[in-house]
């Protein structure tokens, strides 16, 4: 009896111990055993990375009922060059061999992925998430934090998030999400958001006495909602804004949202483009529960948090660990530490001072593959009393 073995690429099985999908790891092998009644099954089992390795088995009654199964014989019958009976139309529905290339999440469509966003349909974060996978199924959060755990229990497959605006800095409660949480960074996604203002049908823009939307929007169009001279509400997300305003049939009150949601809630445009700078851009990051391997082939970022010794220049010799290798910095945030927020410093001339102890979180230019980036890191742990990567993942430069 003859034995073979296939290598097979990604057979998918949602919500069942797939790992991440923005990495396939190669070569889990399929391995079977013809027999003469070619009744062999597949049998799933969870191997490392979260991917399943398919086993065939012989004979069926030995299958632990539990396990899912799939009909080999298509299979065999391609392996052997066969006509496959009556299955050769079905062909083109197998699964897609994924390529070392398809590590890129725009690089894939994303299909039966379940991504997290926080937020209602026509919300940016949504369409953030379908930026990165285009056919994948969002899954509506009402908060950041529900999406982190969304993804830690396995709900769904990924987060998308925003970190941080053009106009507006810093999405300072992901930032304190990412530390609290176990998720890792494996994709950005820059997102051009252009607000418009919306108002129930036949409402003018000057009859608005106020408007709503989430507070990061509002401070984008400060100066036309300055110019309107409007009350201004802060809500949870965009898209939630405009159902308000549709459900509540008020008509002096407006909201500040994409031209998705005006479409969706059946709210009329009254203004386009309002935030105080046409290049707004909000920058997402894709966040899933195992990291991606990092490459070099391909523009990446790493995105790090550490803490630092009390001390003159600190901070300038954990910049300089970068510098010195010609790693360039995108962005430095600095986050008080909240379970130690205060540093008391013995002064022996004036008593004790008191300084406020961050978290520093920085994105680099470089993937955790190259030497200059493992050297950076070896260089900063020697003086930094905690260090975590969140994440090495390819940089998005298609706006
Ligand atoms: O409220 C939304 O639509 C969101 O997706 C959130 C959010 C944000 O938190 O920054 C996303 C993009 C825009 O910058 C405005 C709001």
């Amino acid at each position: 009896m003859a034995s073979k073995a296939l290598v097979v690429w990604g057979s998918y099985v949602p919500h069942v111990g797939r790992g991440d999908s923005g990495i396939w790891r190669p070569g889990f092998a399929l391995n079977w055993q013809k027999d003469s009644d070619r009744s062999c099954k597949l049998r799933c089992c969870g191997v490392s990375g979260g991917l399943f390795a398919l086993l065939a088995t012989k004979p069926v009654e030995d299958e632990d009922p539990a396990l899912p199964t799939v009909e080999l014989q298509p299979l065999v019958d391609q392996y052997e060059n066969k006509e496959p009976r009556s299955l050769q139309k079905d062909l083109n529905s197998l699964p897609r061999p994924l390529s070392i290339t398809d590590l890129s999440p725009s690089a894939r469509d994303g299909s039966k992925v379940r991504v997290a966003y926080q937020g209602v349909p026509g919300a940016y974060s949504e369409a953030a998430a379908l930026k990165a996978y285009p056919r994948c199924e969002a899954v509506p959060c009402d908060q950041f934090e529900a999406a982190f755990k969304a993804v830690e229990l396995w709900l769904v497959d990924k987060a998308v998030l925003p970190i941080e605006n053009s106009l507006g800095g810093s999405i300072h409660r992901n930032y304190d999400l990412l530390l609290r949480h176990r998720l890792h960074i494996v994709g950005e996604v820059q997102l051009a958001v252009n607000h418009c203002l919306l108002g129930l049908p036949g409402v003018r823009k000057e009859e608005l006495k106020r408007v709503l939307s989430h507070p990061q929007a509002l401070a984008q169009c400060e100066n036309t909602l300055s110019t309107l001279g409007v009350v201004r509400e802060s809500v949870d997300d965009t898209a939630g804004a405009a159902q308000f305003v549709a459900a509540s049939g008020l008509r002096d009150t407006g909201a500040v949202a994409s031209a998705r949601a005006a479409e969706i809630y059946g709210l009329n445009i009254l203004a386009e483009k309002i935030q105080d700078d046409p290049e707004n851009i909000t920058r997402f990051l894709i966040l899933a529960r195992e990291p991606i391997i990092p490459r070099t082939d391909r523009p990446f970022k790493t995105s790090i948090v550490f803490t630092l010794e009390e001390g003159p220049g600190v901070l300038f010799k954990a910049l300089a660990v970068f510098a010195l290798r010609e790693i360039n910095l995108t962005k430095i945030e600095s986050r008080p530490q909240r379970k130690r927020p205060l540093r008391v410093v013995d002064d022996s001339n004036t008593g004790s001072a008191k300084y406020f102890d961050y978290l520093f979180y920085i994105d680099f230019e470089a993937s955790m593959a190259d030497p200059r980036a493992q050297n950076a890191l070896g260089n900063l742990q020697e003086f930094a009393t905690f260090l975590r990567v969140l994440g090495s993942y390819p940089m998005d430069t298609v706006l």
